[in-house]
């Protein structure tokens, strides 16, 4: 199946998806006993999330194979990639145990190996981004509403540099040292510590510059916020510049390294 995806119902439906995820996300955090390992809340906040989104893109995008994280972790893979759904139903989990807000819900649609849609919720910061063919767009919308309750709905696109040089985004949970050298060359002084896909939705909004990992996630990691800061003019590549290139069954689905950053600073700083 080829589709392009830029249909606007689809993306509400699945930005609604996405919220209703986030709700039940919601329904775990601050609980008491909050550790990592089997039967605790994170466990059953992420097993929640990924339930209600497998059954909710069984009805929008019958038929299209499923990567997501806990399914992956139980041995279920995609039957084919040529077109497949990358699924996160929450990234961030330290920073969902520790209780910073910043944790999401991602849902992307990978279509030969370019992730051409995504949708980012942040459950505990009522915030939702899309990006598609059609633009990318940022609004509040609190965590099990429908996105037709959204407010304050905007195209949003990446921001010039700043004359005070460009602010970078850094893990705040699994920082590399690689990274580091990778600013330090740079001469890029200003780093904010931001857990998970925010820092791509960020770059995507205009409220920061780059941001790099030397080191390999997994593809539902970064799908979605992919598909948002390319929508919004910004590239999320290779350190070569060589696209990042998704549905790697061979590689397990993981990850090269790469660089995330506003079209403005592609301009500055070539690969
Ligand atoms: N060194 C590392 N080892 C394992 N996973 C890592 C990692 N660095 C990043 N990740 C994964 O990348 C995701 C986002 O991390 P970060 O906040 O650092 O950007 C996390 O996903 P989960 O929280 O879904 O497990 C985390 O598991
Ligand atoms: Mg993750």
């Amino acid at each position: 199946m080829r589709r392009d995806f830029a249909d606007p119902a689809l993306l509400d439906a699945l930005a609604s998806l996405a919220s209703r995820a986030g709700a039940r996300i919601m329904g775990h955090y601050g609980c008491e006993a909050m550790v990592k390992g089997d039967g605790s809340p994170v466990t059953a906040a992420d097993h929640d999330a990924e339930e209600e989104i497998l059954a909710g893109l069984a009805q929008l995008l019958p038929g299209v194979p499923v990567l997501a994280e806990e399914s992956a972790a139980a041995g279920r893979w995609p039957a084919s990639t040529e077109v497949f759904v990358a699924v996160d139903p929450m990234d961030g989990t330290r920073e969902f145990l520790s209780q910073n807000g910043e944790f999401t819900v991602n849902i992307g649609i990978i279509v030969a190996g370019h992730p051409v849609v995504g949708v980012v919720q942040a459950p505990a910061l009522d915030r939702l981004w899309i990006g598609s063919p059609l633009g990318a767009e940022a609004m509040a919308l609190g965590s099990g509403a429908s996105v037709g309750a959204a407010r304050d709905r905007r195209a949003i696109h990446t921001r010039a540099l700043p004359e005070t040089g460009p602010v970078a985004l850094v893990s705040r949970s699994h920082p590399d040292a690689a990274s580091e050298g990778y600013y330090a060359a740079r001469g890029i002084t200003s780093r904010r510590a931001v857990g998970s896909s925010l820092k791509y939705t960020l770059i995507a909004e205009g409220e920061a510059d780059v941001s790099v990992r030397f080191a390999s996630i997994s593809e539902w990691d970064i799908a979605a916020a992919h598909a948002v800061l390319a929508a919004a003019g910004g590239t999320m590549t290779q350190p070569d510049g060589a696209p990042l290139v998704y549905g790697r069954a061979d590689r397990q689905f993981r990850t090269e390294h790469f660089i995330a950053c506003s079209g403005a600073f592609a301009a500055r700083h070539p690969l």
